[in-house]
């Protein structure tokens, strides 16, 4: 029998991650090939105009797995019905800025959009923040929503998890399929840490660990942690926008497996809940690597940290206290 349509939200959906995402879910990049789509679209209205255009190309586009399009400036509407919310919609930093240096106009976007998702998303809705500050507009989402299951509240470091794997795939010179398990830890921010010390590559011997490949600790304890933590602001000092189709294929990395599963034997990175694991805080979206199962992630313990990580570890998640102190005062 014939999948139910899932019916995906998308805010922000006239900006530039918007009119990369679409697409893709529409040809079921995020939820499978086999499982037909609603979009909502949601933006402000000084871009409805836009947004109608975004509509229109889409039914231009025919896509077999589109069965229907609301494209809407009504939150109310918007949300209604959604299984999947993808929260996009905020305002991107600029050269010179830090993401935090968003968050007083967007952290107020997460607050009121809460209660909308609360009261009209389907039961069980899986919600991701993209917007900037991830970590935290997603935590504020949370605390004003509480009678969404925290589990179903994530924030996207799936980008950052990906530009690991592509710096070591570079670096190495193989394919970037064969490069698993890097860490993104805390915050998607410069003070983020990608871990490669359990990261592997299949090799046509076996499995390999990164550090056993690359051997150069210097470079990896260094330049490969600084490119991945200033990635973003590479991008936006070239293309003087910042990272859209990235981002979007990393929201649709992160959807397609927590929905449809982690493969065996490899773990992604998600902006999460702490639950206290690794001894970080309780009561931070902080990223770890977790495992997908069953439309749930779980976070991957008893993962050996040394005294190096756990340095990094901690200097991300006192910069999230920071933020979640700083987001409570722009809100009050
Ligand atoms: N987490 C990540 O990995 C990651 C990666 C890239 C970008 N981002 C962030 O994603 C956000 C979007 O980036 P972009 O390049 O698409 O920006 P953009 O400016 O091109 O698009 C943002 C859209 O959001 C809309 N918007 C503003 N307020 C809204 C509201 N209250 N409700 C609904 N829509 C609203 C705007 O009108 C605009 O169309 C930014 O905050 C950016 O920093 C995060
Ligand atoms: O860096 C930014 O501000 C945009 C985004 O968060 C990114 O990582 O590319």
């Amino acid at each position: 029998m014939a999948k139910q349509p899932v019916r995906v939200l998308v805010t922000g959906a006239a900006g530039q991650i918007g009119y990369a995402l679409v697409p893709m879910i529409a040809r079921g990049v995020m939820l499978g090939p086999d499982q037909p789509v609603i979009l909502h679209m949601l933006d402000i209205p000084p871009a409805a105009e836009a947004l109608n255009g975004v509509k229109m190309e889409l039914i231009d586009a025919a896509f077999p797995l589109l069965k229907g399009v609301v494209a809407t400036t009504d939150v109310v509407e918007a949300c209604t019905g959604v299984g999947v919310a993808v929260m996009v919609g905020g305002f991107p930093r600029k050269e010179g800025m830090e993401r935090k240096d968003v968050m007083t106009k967007n952290v107020s976007i997460y607050k009121s959009q809460a209660s909308a998702l609360e009261k009209h998303a389907a039961a069980n809705c899986k919600v991701l923040v993209v917007a900037n500050p991830a970590n935290t507009n997603a935590l504020i989402l949370k605390e004003f929503a509480p009678s969404i299951p925290e589990k179903n509240i994530s924030c996207l470091t799936r980008l950052d998890h990906n530009r690991a794997l592509g710096q070591i795939s570079e670096r190495l010179k193989v394919q970037v399929c064969d490069v698993k398990n890097a860490i993104i830890w805390g915050n998607h921010s410069s003070s983020q840490y990608p871990d490669v010390n359990h990261a592997t590559v299949k090799t046509p011997s076996g499995e390999k660990p990164v550090r056993e490949l690359v051997k150069d600790d210097a470079w990896l304890n260094g330049e490969f942690i600084s490119t991945v933590q200033q990635r973003g602001a590479a991008i936006i000092k070239a293309r003087k926008l910042s990272s859209a189709l990235s981002a979007a294929s990393a929201a649709c990395d992160h959807i397609r497996d927590w929905v449809l599963g982690t493969p065996e034997g490899t773990w992604v990175s998600m902006g999460v809940y702490s639950d206290g694991s690794y001894n970080v805080p309780a009561g931070l979206i902080y990223s770890f690597p977790v495992t997908c199962r069953n439309g749930e992630w779980t976070i991957v313990q008893g993962l050996p940290i040394d005294e190096f990580s756990r340095k990094k570890m901690d200097a991300t998640a006192e910069e999230l206290s920071e933020e979640k102190a700083l987001a409570y005062s722009c809100l009050s």
